[in-house]
């Protein structure tokens, strides 16, 4: 960074205004040998413009003036008086206000100009830069799939109420490709794994079968009977193979089909469509779970009685765990939308408790997963959930759509991923420097010169999208001024993120859908199944975790049939990642982009930040008018501690998430092969802050640490496999008495645990016993951190653990029961006394193995 520095003359007074002369080349920037530092010798050419004006007004906060301006453009004219206007508040602040850059007497003397001026010590943005390498956009065979087909929906034996539904209110009248294949086989009680493009019609592939479902059952379904009366039904299916099966529940016992989805935008979206399909048949009562919401009202909903209940994943774990009422001995649909992510990290835990619930009625049911990425982990789990489940795949050429595989999803299928044939997928390749003056100048020459163009950039950290709303809020939308007192901008930002309250998010996300033109910022939360109208431009500043989330990210745009486009933000060194798409079968990428300053972004900076209609801007005025840009945004970010902080932990969390790409990727995205100083420009910062070294060591350290745990549990798996430990299932049910709080509570749980550990994690180290992890492993782990005296302080414990062993891969062996009590534990106060306390308590504690 030190080397690619240099000073930008700085003033406090007025700048002096010379005659109108075209930008030389010669006068950029020069490089002053003697000194280590370099100078900007950009001299003034004409008045400041609005733009030029802001970035005064903000200078004044650091009591300095830049003399680097751009040309003057028309909208600079017209803020011309306002400029003068503004002079004299300018010079009386500039002298009132003691300079905000912190420099030593001699080091300021030092670099004073030859005005006497002082220097902000800024880094070029063109210089230093890495080499960008051409981009040769591989030739593939690109996946194609037909969207519509010639069928209506009248062929398949609806209800003429749900076809006159589906017409009036949703203006759906033909099927979609995917739609004909799936919704006979559904109608037909098949299970299925539904693959098809983004925005190509998969919810109603599912939703209608279960509506029909439902509307036909006799006598009608009831949610919300009186209580405790026993409803018959009969279900009378034109296709299904269960005709006229009589089933009797109870109110209580709980929904008919669950619907579960990732994210809960996508839960809400799912409802709404709901609530839609099911307008003529009112006595179906569709409901919504979702993280965030009120537990309390929640429960209220289950209790009453939800037929089709669409849920997140984790919500609907806490409600298996907490909520008495919830029961599953009707479900007869399980739906697994966007399956692929929901078998993720961080869902597969939930998943297994779902199933393992759902699997405990011991009722038959329709399993049916759906995504337009499918992957191995996704046959892994239709092996072990489905019963001969169909694989529906829409594509060109494949004359039997419909396959029926007993390994669930063809190898081949999994590798590649259709894109939406009117989507235009552009990449460009700008180094980290540039990154967020070419994003702004993207937004602005879409948005503000451009009508109706709604925007989606997709960031890697809510703290980097947090960041990046404010800092645009503030730069890019003009302020109302004596000459235009109404803010006529055509900018919207809005945001979207994980660390947003709920009202917060569902309020976004409804304005969002509803409107013209804006830009949504936001992180993944968006990327997965979310039907946003009208979205013109998908934009991935950050590149996506993976080729599948890339497809999704893009499928936000061009969804049914629809024009749009998609441009991805990749740095020099990360030009790889278009082979890696190109190996999905993703590609047509259309411009790649070679120089340093990415065509398609030069015309943006130019028109967009200073508009210049008449005439095409040259590389020179544009590299000022980014310079510019650029020195705004730092400005703003140094004005303040707490817009110097957001920046700061913004690009922290953007190398956090930098440092999860998966090992597959990991030579194309590491945080080796980024260059701190440069990274932090593109969020402001002039500097890369210090202590990040420490941070990131952390996170490399996290890593290395993870890279032991990953071998630890390697070889304990070897060990595992050499004493022919078996994995049990056990259904594990703990009485936990809390002694400190006085209060008694009973958790009950059912996850596959190891007999071995569970004698050790449940008794003797672990007090919470609802947190037992699914595997023992972890479950060790988690019981070793989770002793400190704040977690154990005065906290009393007494249990009794059953374990029923139930063998996976032998299924002769007799059922075990290991009985465990656990006469007292107590543990706290500090580690020492804690470790003397577990000591005795070791000798003490009574286990019993019958
Ligand atoms: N047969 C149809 N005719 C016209 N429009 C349809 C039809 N079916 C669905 N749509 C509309 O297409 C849009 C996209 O549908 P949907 O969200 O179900 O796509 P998807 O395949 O689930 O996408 P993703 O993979 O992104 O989740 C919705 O607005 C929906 O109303």
């Amino acid at each position: 960074m030190a080397e690619d520095t240099v000073m930008l003359n700085i003033c406090t007074g007025s700048p002096k205004i010379p005659n109108q002369t075209p930008f030389l080349s010669s006068k950029k920037w020069t490089h002053n040998k003697s000194g280590s530092k370099r100078k900007a010798d950009f001299q003034p050419h004409e008045r400041s413009s609005f733009k030029q004006r802001k970035i005064n007004q903000a200078g004044q906060q650091s009591s300095s003036q830049q003399t680097l301006q751009p040309p003057k453009s028309p909208s600079q004219r017209r803020n011309n008086k306002d400029a003068e206007e503004n002079q004299h508040t300018r010079e009386k602040s500039a002298a009132k206000s003691p300079s905000k850059v912190k420099t030593s007497p001699k080091k300021a003397a030092e670099e004073q100009g030859g005005h006497g001026r002082p220097f902000i010590k800024t880094s070029s943005l063109f210089r230093n830069n890495p080499e960008i390498p051409d981009v040769v956009s591989p030739t593939v065979k690109q996946v194609k799939e037909e969207v519509f087909t010639k069928n209506t929906f009248e062929e398949l034996k609806l209800h003429p109420y749900l076809v006159a539904t589906l017409q009036q209110r949703l203006n759906v009248t033909s099927m979609t490709s995917v739609q004909k294949l799936a919704i006979p086989l559904l109608l037909a009680g098949k299970d299925a794994i539904v693959r098809s493009q983004t925005g190509s019609g998969k919810t109603l592939a599912y939703a209608i079968p279960i509506v029909q479902f439902l509307q036909e059952a006799q006598p009608r379904v009831k949610a919300s009977a009186l209580r405790n009366v026993h409803i018959i039904c009969t279900f009378q299916c034109n296709y299904f193979t269960l005709v006229n099966a009589t089933i009797i529940f109870q109110r209580t016992d709980g929904p008919l089909a669950i619907v579960v989805v990732p994210t809960r935008e996508l839960a809400l979206q799912s409802f709404q469509m709901f609530q839609k399909l099911l307008q003529p048949f009112i006595w179906i009562v569709p409901g919504v779970l979702m993280g965030g919401e009120k537990k309390k009202s929640e429960k209220a909903r289950l209790r009453k009685g939800i037929n089709i209940l669409i849920t997140t994943p984790g919500r609907l774990v806490d409600h298996i765990k907490n909520t008495l009422t919830i029961a599953f001995s009707s479900v007869r649909w399980l739906i697994l939308d966007e399956a692929d992510r929901i078998l993720d990290l961080g869902f597969e835990k939930d998943l297994t408790v779902i199933l393992n619930a759902l699997n405990a009625t011991g009722l038959d049911r329709q399993n049916v997963l759906l995504s337009a990425t499918i992957t191995e982990g996704l046959s892994r789990l239709a092996s072990i959930s489905m019963k001969d489940p169909v694989t529906v795949h829409v594509s060109e050429g494949s004359e039997k759509m419909v396959e029926a595989s007993p390994q669930a999803v063809p190898r081949a299928l999994s590798d590649s991923y259709a894109v939406p044939e009117k989507l235009q997928q552009h990449v460009v390749l700008v180094p980290s420097k540039l990154h967020l003056v070419c994003l702004a100048a993207f937004i602005l020459g879409k948005c503000k010169f451009q009508q109706q163009q709604k925007l989606i950039v997709f960031i890697s950290s809510c703290e980097a999208v947090e960041f990046l709303f404010t800092l645009f809020t503030a730069v890019l939308i003009e302020k109302p001024s004596a000459t235009s007192p109404k803010n006529s901008s055509t900018l919207n930002f809005y945001r979207l993120h994980g660390n947003m309250k709920q009202e917060n998010r569902t309020e976004v996300f409804q304005e969002f859908s509803n409107c013209k033109t804006g830009i949504l910022l936001c992180t993944d939360v968006a990327a997965r199944g979310l039907d946003l109208p009208s979205v013109t431009w998908i934009i991935q500043y950050n590149p996506p975790i993976s080729p599948a989330e890339y497809v999704h990210r893009v499928g936000r745009t061009a969804r049914i049939g629809a024009q749009g486009s998609s441009l991805l933000f990749l740095t020099p060194s990360e030009a790889a990642f278009v082979d890696v798409l190109a190996n999905h079968n993703v590609s047509r990428v259309l411009r790649g982009c070679c120089s340093p300053v990415p065509d398609i972004v030069i015309k943006d900076v130019a028109d967009g930040f200073v508009s210049i209609p008449e005439r095409a801007a040259s590389e020179q005025e544009v590299r000022v008018r980014a310079t510019v840009l650029q020195t705004e945004f730092e400005n703003y970010v140094h004005a303040n501690k707490e817009s110097l902080q957001k920046a700061k932990s913004a690009l922290q969390s953007f190398l956090r998430s930098y440092s999860t790409y998966p090992s597959a990727l990991k030579h194309i995205f590491h945080i080796r092969s980024l260059h701190m100083g440069h990274a932090a420009k593109s969020f402001g910062l002039r500097d890369a802050p210090q202590g990040l070294g420490s941070s990131l060591n952390t996170t490399r350290e996290k890593s290395k640490g993870k890279a032991k745990s990953a071998m630890k549990a390697a070889s304990l798996a070897a060990l595992e496999e050499a004493l022919s430990v078996h994995m049990l299932l056990a259904a594990v049910s703990l009485s936990v008495q809390q002694s400190s709080s006085g209060s008694k509570r009973t958790i009950e749980s059912r996850r596959p645990v190891r007999r071995d550990f569970i004698t050790v994690g449940c008794g003797l180290r672990r007090p919470c016993p609802d947190k037992i992890p699914l595997m023992s492993r972890s479950c060790r782990y988690k019981h070793t951190r989770s002793l400190s005296p704040v977690n154990n302080k005065g906290l009393w414990c007494k249990g009794e653990v059953t374990v029923l062993q139930r063998p996976l891969k032998k299924p002769t062996m007799k059922e075990r029961v290991s009985k465990l009590v656990i006469s007292e534990f107590h543990s706290g106060i500090g580690q020492s006394k804690y470790k003397k306390k577990k000591k005795m308590h070791n000798a003490e504690a009574e286990m019993t193995v019958e």
